[in-house]
């Protein structure tokens, strides 16, 4: 990105239970950003999903891609830089096809929901920024553990890996914009300050090219 152009739009990416929240909310707070969540909370599909994938796979696509289109509008529109709590491409790139691939979703849908995703694709631009959380296995179920989400305590540690090497694919292929890889199981930024200032000065040097 061009150094004299205002960064808006940074995107934290990662496997669940990687730490995006958690570095978000750093990030919003030192930065002065306007951190934009996942809708987990609120999300009508979630345990229903959790509880019998086959059955509300193509359902929660959906609303994900529905929430995330919409985020990313009021981004475009605001004036403010903000920080996101994971991206549109995580949906249509790691979640959706692995669902797919594992039968838990049928070629019909995920062929339909994906030729939606193409389609709204056109109409949004990449983060100026994409910090990828890069963790184990074994890290993500201790985090996952660590937060307690009584929905995800039947996560598969398969589910998990399967999601990881999509991941690995998709990082290693991203081409749209800068990225910032950070190894999580290396620097515990939710534990130790000092982690967090590495992370920190490698995001100063990529947006405003100090070092
Ligand atoms: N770097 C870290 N070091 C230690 N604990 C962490 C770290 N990042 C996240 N956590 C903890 O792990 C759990 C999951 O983190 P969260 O930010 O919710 O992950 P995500 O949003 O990627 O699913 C939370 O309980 C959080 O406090
Ligand atoms: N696109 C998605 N498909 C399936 N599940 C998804 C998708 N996006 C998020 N999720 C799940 C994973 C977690 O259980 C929650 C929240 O994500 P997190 O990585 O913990 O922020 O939603």
């Amino acid at each position: 990105m061009a150094k004299s152009k205002k960064a808006k739009h940074i995107a934290i990416a990662g496997n669940i239970g990687a730490g995006k929240t958690t570095l978000t909310q750093l990030l919003s707070k030192h930065y002065k950003w306007i951190p934009h969540f996942e809708d987990v909370d609120h999300n009508p599909y979630l345990n229903d999903f959790y509880e019998d994938m086959p059955r509300w796979s193509f359902q929660l696509q959906i609303y994900f891609l529905n929430s995330r289109i919409n985020q990313l509008l009021e981004i475009h529109r605001g004036s403010e830089t903000v920080i996101q709590d994971r991206t549109i491409y995580e949906d249509a790139n790691i979640f959706a096809p692995n669902l797919h691939e594992m039968g838990l979703m049928t070629k019909r849908d995920f062929e339909n929901y994906y030729s939606f995703f193409q389609t709204l694709k056109t109409m949004v631009q990449p983060p100026d920024l994409l910090i990828y959380l890069q963790a184990s296995v074994p890290t993500l179920v201790g985090q996952i553990q660590k937060r307690g989400r009584e929905y995800e305590e039947n996560i598969r540690l398969d589910y998990l890996k399967r999601l990881n090497e999509y991941y690995t694919k998709w990082i290693d292929t991203y081409k749209e914009g800068p990225l910032l890889i950070i190894n999580v199981d290396e620097n515990k930024f939710g534990e130790k300050e000092e982690d967090l200032g590495i992370i920190m000065s490698k995001i100063d040097a990529q947006l405003y090219g100090l070092f």
